[in-house]
């Protein structure tokens, strides 16, 4: 790991958890990038207009809030993407910053690090090789089409579905990961989530309901369900239950672009292997953080800050120090976030 970095990184926290930085952002519109509208008679709100995505894709996005791009990721950088996972789950290195959530069946006193043992790796900005994934010219050639040219990383993970063990906690409830996040505009985030094998139902691929990023921020909670629930994954409990379920079938290397709003989830993994994946979430450096009090994100929001702290030791630390830490930025410069 590139040591100057990480010190530099670590500076900017203490910096930050001094109360030393300035801590007012100002909001800035998002500034819209691309030809006059006289030349695009199309009303698009998700998505920019800089000649990478067809007139089909487009709408595609616009309509259902996703887009799935084939084959995109090459054999070989997943590889190395998997390589480099079995290493932080043998613990042969640590990268600053990382943790690692085993399943909430498996006890503490059966955790020896192995593959077998964690189901998602998170938070790898710091290790550069994983991090590689997040600056792929091929990734972020789409990301550009949602965020425009300023880009964050902002959060990072690699899911490593594991076998249901009977219990059905390998479920992730259906979800919209805007409500992790304390900042917008939502049109300005996008996740960009590659299957590192295939996937389809019987190992839980990722289920989606079209259409549903028109919608609003919904409330979220833990699920009711009997054989328990892994930390943080929050439902929605009131979603159309008439919307179209959409399960997702992709091979090794095929990406989906998705819109923060869009509600989507995944099966419980049926196979005997774990289901692997790649993903990171980006955002317009333009995105401004937002006061969480008094929306239905405030108490995630608090229980976030609370897991940040616990994990790194600190006392005050706030849910932007944390983000703030988290973000790295990919393309441009970095402006607000
Ligand atoms: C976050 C932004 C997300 C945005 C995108 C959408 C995300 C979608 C949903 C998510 O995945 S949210 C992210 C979930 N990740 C986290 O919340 C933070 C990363 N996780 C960790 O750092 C660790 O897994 C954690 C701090 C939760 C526990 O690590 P430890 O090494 O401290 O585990 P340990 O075995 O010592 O257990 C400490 C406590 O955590 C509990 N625990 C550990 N793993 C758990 C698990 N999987 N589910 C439920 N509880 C769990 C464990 O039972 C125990 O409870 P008690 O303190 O009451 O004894
Ligand atoms: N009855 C339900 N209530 C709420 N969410 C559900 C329900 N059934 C499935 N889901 C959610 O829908 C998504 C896809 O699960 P789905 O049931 O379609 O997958 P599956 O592969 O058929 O799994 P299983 O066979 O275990 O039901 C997941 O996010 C899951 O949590
Ligand atoms: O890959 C999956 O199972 C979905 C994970 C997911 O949606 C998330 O972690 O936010
Ligand atoms: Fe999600
Ligand atoms: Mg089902």
């Amino acid at each position: 790991m590139d040591q100057n970095r990480t010190s530099s990184r670590l500076h900017i926290l203490l910096r930050h958890l001094d109360g030393c930085l300035a801590r007012a952002i100002i909001a800035h519109p998002t500034s819209r990038t691309g030809s006059p509208a006289s030349f695009q008679p199309q009303q698009f709100q998700y998505t920019r207009e800089n000649n990478v995505l067809s007139l089909e894709q487009r709408k595609f996005y616009e309509e259902n809030g996703f887009l799935v791009i084939k084959n995109l990721v090459s054999d070989a950088d997943i590889q190395r993407f998997r390589n480099e996972s079995e290493r932080i789950c043998r613990e042969d290195v640590k990268p600053f910053g990382l943790s690692v959530m085993r399943d909430v069946t498996i006890p503490k006193s059966e955790y020896v690090p192995s593959e077998k043992v964690v189901s998602k790796i998170q938070d790898f900005q710091e290790d550069e090789e994983l991090f590689r994934y997040c600056t792929l010219p091929e990734i972020m050639k789409y990301v550009e089409c949602f965020t425009g040219p300023n880009i964050m990383a902002m959060h990072t993970m690699l899911i490593n579905k594991p076998p249901d063990s009977g219990k059905k906690t390998s479920h992730h409830p259906l979800h919209q990961d805007l409500h992790y996040f304390p900042f917008r505009p939502s049109n300005s985030i996008v996740c960009a989530w590659t299957a590192m094998e295939h996937t389809d139902r019987n190992n839980g691929c990722l289920v989606v309901l079209p259409g549903t990023h028109k919608g609003p921020l919904k409330p979220h909670d833990y699920p009711q369900w009997e054989g328990g629930v892994n930390i943080m994954f929050h439902g929605i409990q009131d979603y159309d239950k008439n919307n179209a379920r959409v399960h997702l079938v992709m091979e090794k290397g095929d990406t989906i672009f998705f819109h923060p709003l869009l509600i989507h989830g995944s099966g419980r993994n049926k196979s005997q292997g774990f289901r692997k994946t790649i993903s990171c979430h980006f955002a317009d450096a333009n995105c401004h953080y937002i006061d969480l009090k008094g929306t239905n994100q405030e108490n995630v929001g608090k229980k976030m800050e609370e897991l940040f702290c616990k994990i790194y030791g600190l006392k005050n630390a706030s849910l932007k120090d944390m983000w703030t830490f988290r973000g790295r930025v990919v393309k441009g410069k970095r402006i607000n976030l």
